[in-house]
């Protein structure tokens, strides 16, 4: 049973009862004012797992909202093409999908809904087969197609597809962050790696970042990694970073059956303070100075500094 008082430390209690100081908004809604998005590149940060289950989807949603509460514009993009749930777990009611843009119904403006705390997400669309079929060209020009939005973000979170299917690559290629959720069974890492390798051997991936979800303890998600990176170092040609673990959590549960994110359900539950963590330092992460030479999201966004200096 989650212990009681979850949202204390937005009332100025932290989790142990602690008084906080009432002036300090910290960690409800930290201080990163946004740069403008017509001069900045957007960020663009991809979540995949390999195993299907492990709480990709949870992760895409709470690091997008915890990157809001922090400043950043964010804009969520479901591309579970077969299974979505973006939507789902945030209570929304999609009018139009990718499904759509696909098919040739709306323009992908018309996908983006508003979301909790300005939150912008585009829904994939649920239980369509032929959405997981897609093309490699139509998933080309579904990461094109977003370097035309007018949209004012500097941040982009991908939620993809379990598995490692053509769309996963594309999209996790086209974006300048890699974080791959693990979980502690023998299957997570096993389809960890396997993501891994195809990303770095097909698709020139160099870095991802390793994030450890459902973990009973902190050392059990440094483990985690360790075993994660020890193989990939000996096979691999790719840097692997470790993010951080957020910790198993009854109140993450409790909130995905609200439908809302656990950092604004609860905001002083253990996953909630985690995901704070990992998005501030996801913040930090240095921001990409110009295009890399293949398929990318934003990519008009990434030239535009380098085209107006000429
Ligand atoms: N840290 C956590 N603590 C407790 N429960 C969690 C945690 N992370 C995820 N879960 C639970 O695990 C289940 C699966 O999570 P989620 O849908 O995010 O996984 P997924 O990897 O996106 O799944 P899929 O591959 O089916 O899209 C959800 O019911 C969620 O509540």
């Amino acid at each position: 049973m989650p212990s009681p008082d979850p949202n204390a430390s937005c009332l100025g209690h932290d989790m142990n009862g602690h008084d906080t100081p009432a002036a300090d908004p910290a960690p409800c809604a930290e201080a990163a004012p946004a740069t403008p998005a017509s001069v900045a590149p957007v960020r663009v940060i991809a979540v995949a797992s390999g195993k299907g289950g492990v709480g990709k989807t949870s992760v895409s949603v709470n690091l997008a909202m915890s990157l809001v509460m922090a400043g950043r514009r964010t804009l969520l993009l479901d591309t579970d093409l077969g299974l979505a749930n973006v939507d789902v777990m945030l209570g929304l009611s999609p009018r139009f999908t990718l499904a759509d843009v696909i098919a040739g119904r709306c323009e992908l403006a018309d996908t983006i809904i508003e979301g909790p705390g300005g939150l912008w997400v585009v829904p994939a669309a649920s239980g369509k087969r032929h959405m997981t079929e897609l093309t490699p060209a139509q998933h080309v020009g579904l990461v094109h197609a977003f370097s035309q939005l007018d949209l004012p973000i500097d941040t982009m979170v991908v939620d993809n597809a379990a598995g490692i299917a053509d769309g996963v690559l594309t999209f996790c290629q086209a974006a300048q962050d890699v974080i791959i959720v693990v979980c502690d069974e023998p299957a997570s890492v096993t389809d960890a790696y396997a993501l891994v390798k195809v990303l770095s051997r097909e698709r020139g991936v160099t870095r991802v970042q390793v994030l450890a979800n459902q973990v009973g303890s902190p050392q059990e998600g440094r483990h985690l990694f360790e075993k994660l990176e020890r193989v990939s170092a000996r096979f691999l040609d790719v840097t692997m970073s470790y993010l951080g673990a957020i910790p198993r959590d009854e109140w993450l549960r409790r909130a995905v059956q609200r439908q809302e994110a656990v950092v604004e359900a609860f905001p002083s539950s253990p996953s909630a303070l985690a995901f704070r963590d990992v998005a501030r330092r996801a913040s930090q992460w240095q921001v990409p100075q110009g295009p890399r030479g293949h398929v990318e999201f934003f990519l008009e966004r990434l030239v535009t500094p380098a085209r107006s200096a000429a």
